[in-house]
């Protein structure tokens, strides 16, 4: 039987010279669900996922993915073990095609076999829907197209946790309702961490919440329980971001 909790840590802490940007954090990711990272600017986010990718070295605690303790591993042995993310900036290759782009990243996983190659890629155009667009310019596609790109290139590695770092910044609000069914569409075959400023997709896409706020966990629950949640409202209350 799968883990409840793909991934968990315990007492994450990192601090930068006199600043604590995270203080021991406990989070747990259930398996084959959508969680959501919020918290005003500056609450640690990015700290925590850089922490949880292997980015940013920790200052002390622990990071278990699948049982293991992953804490001493660098980001590429994490990667390896099936740990993937987007970036808040798109990370494409601009002059390549987008069949190109998708097997610059299936490669790492399956090697040159290009019977396999050319079968992953073309699955993981088709979950996000531009399996049309294989032999467009991967720079000349619109910017949604190329966050689709992103996250294509994410899924042909087949991750057991995909963390996603604002992946509807920058997209034209027609564009959000069918990345929130995106989304949720990739729930279950393998287990999502969304950082997430756009309370529209958080409230819409999730199934729980973390609420990180001055690099400490303040709650955690269901979209519902967060929004009712004043320790969460006052969180954000003034904040330019909420
Ligand atoms: N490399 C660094 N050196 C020093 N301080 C840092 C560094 N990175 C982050 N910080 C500080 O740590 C705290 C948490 O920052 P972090 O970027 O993790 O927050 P965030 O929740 O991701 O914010 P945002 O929503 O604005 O992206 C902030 O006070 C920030 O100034």
């Amino acid at each position: 039987m799968a883990a409840i909790n793909i991934l968990e840590t315990k007492g994450l802490t990192k601090v930068y010279g006199g600043v604590t940007a995270n203080s021991d954090v406990d989070f747990t990711l259930p398996t084959g669900k959508i969680t959501a990272l919020i918290g005003p600017n500056g609450a640690g986010k990015s700290t925590f996922v850089g922490m949880v990718s292997g980015r940013t070295e920790a200052t002390r605690g622990q990071v278990i993915f699948a049982g293991r303790d992953i804490s001493a591993l660098p980001a590429h042995k994490r990667i390896q073990l099936g740990i993937a993310y987007t970036f808040q900036i798109t990370s494409i290759f601009p002059r390549l095609t987008v069949h190109e782009n998708v097997a610059i990243a299936a490669r790492r996983l399956f090697g040159k076999k290009p019977a396999i190659l050319a079968s992953k890629i073309t699955a993981a155009l088709g979950k996000v829907d531009i399996e049309d667009r294989a032999d467009q310019i991967a720079g000349d596609l619109s910017y949604g197209h190329q966050r689709l790109l992103e996250i294509a290139m994410g899924l042909v590695q087949e991750p057991r946790v995909f963390i996603l770092d604002e992946p509807t910044q920058g997209l034209a609000e027609s564009e959000v309702a069918g990345f929130i069914a995106l989304i949720k569409s990739l729930a279950g075959e393998t287990t999502i961490l969304l950082i997430e400023h756009n309370m529209t997709v958080v409230m819409g896409a999730a199934d729980w919440i973390t609420v990180l706020d001055q690099g400490m966990v303040l709650a955690n629950g269901t979209p519902e329980e967060i929004s009712e949640n004043t320790a969460v409202q006052a969180a954000y209350l003034g904040k330019t971001d909420a």
